[in-house]
């Protein structure tokens, strides 16, 4: 199977940077996705008249059709873009436009149907899902989130008092995150994830269901993120969130680009459609 994504700097050691003295990576390319399509393949009813209902699996078995056919989801259709040290891209769109298909894309998850992403770097990514043991309690899994992200021992030690206390969990992190509410594993999960610095952080809709407060936290955070040369691509339905975090807006429209660039414009043509 072809690579999910390459090294950018196996493809491309030679783009031109921008020059900024105080931070030299600044401007730099991190991501470069390539005319890229991504399709899902998933089992479905042979054709449009046949709803994935009772009747229709009544009338297979009935017809002895056994399996339904497989069908192809083409979630996206050809994207291309640069993404650049200290960018917070913000992936707005309609439900089922292709945005988390996307992130996931580039963190590597899904391979390309065509087309290529090449990262600079090792890209994370922060989901509403993202892998914390349920029935392990906040403690364990601040030091196996640390540990999965390459954390020494002492370095878990030094920032373990920093992730409780960003989350704002208190002593909720004695018990188990089953007993969390969505809010609080979310807030667990962003604070766990942002506690180490990353070359390419890709938050998917995670700032969706904290408070206003956690909201403000997060934003300075991903903005310290930018500062220190890092990318980070943000997905929220929440266009405030994206107004105030990000410099750059890409909208997707049924896995196309619809439009790119400045978030004002971007999201004044959006909310105009
Ligand atoms: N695992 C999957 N298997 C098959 N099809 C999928 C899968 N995940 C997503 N899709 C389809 O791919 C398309 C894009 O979905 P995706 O989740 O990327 O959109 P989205 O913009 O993130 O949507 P939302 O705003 O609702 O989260 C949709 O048509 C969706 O049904």
């Amino acid at each position: 199977m072809a690579e999910p994504t390459k090294e950018l700097s196996q493809v491309a050691p030679q783009i031109p940077q921008t020059q900024n003295p105080q931070n030299p990576k600044a401007g730099s390319p991190t991501v470069i996705v390539d005319g890229l399509h991504i399709i899902y393949k998933v089992y479905g009813s042979s054709g449009d008249s046949e709803k994935g209902n009772a009747a229709s699996a009544l009338m297979r078995i009935l017809r002895r059709q056994g399996r339904p056919q497989m069908k192809e989801v083409h979630a996206v259709k050809g994207v291309s873009f640069v993404a650049h040290h200290g960018d917070a891209i913000g992936i707005i769109g309609r439900n089922g436009s292709g945005k988390s298909t996307l992130l996931r894309a580039i963190a590597g998850l899904l391979p390309p149907h065509k087309g290529a992403v090449y990262t600079n770097g090792q890209p994370s990514l922060l989901g509403v899902n993202a892998a914390l043991m349920k029935e392990l309690t906040g403690e364990r899994n601040i030091i196996l989130g640390c540990y999965a992200m390459g954390m020494t021992p002492g370095e878990v030690r030094e920032k373990y008092d920093e992730i409780v206390d960003f989350s704002g969990i208190g002593d909720f992190v004695q018990f188990p995150m089953s007993t969390y509410s969505s809010g609080m594993g979310a807030r667990l999960r962003f604070a766990i994830s942002s506690a180490k610095t990353h070359d390419v952080l890709l938050i998917d809709e995670a700032l969706a269901t904290g408070d206003r407060d956690f909201k403000r936290k997060s934003q300075q955070r991903i903005k310290q993120m930018r500062d220190a040369a890092g990318t980070v691509f943000l997905v929220a339905h929440n266009l405030d969130v994206i107004e105030e975090t990000c410099n750059r807006v890409i909208w997707l429209h049924k896995g196309k680009i619809r439009m790119e660039g400045d978030p004002q414009e971007v999201l004044e043509a959006y909310n105009k459609a």
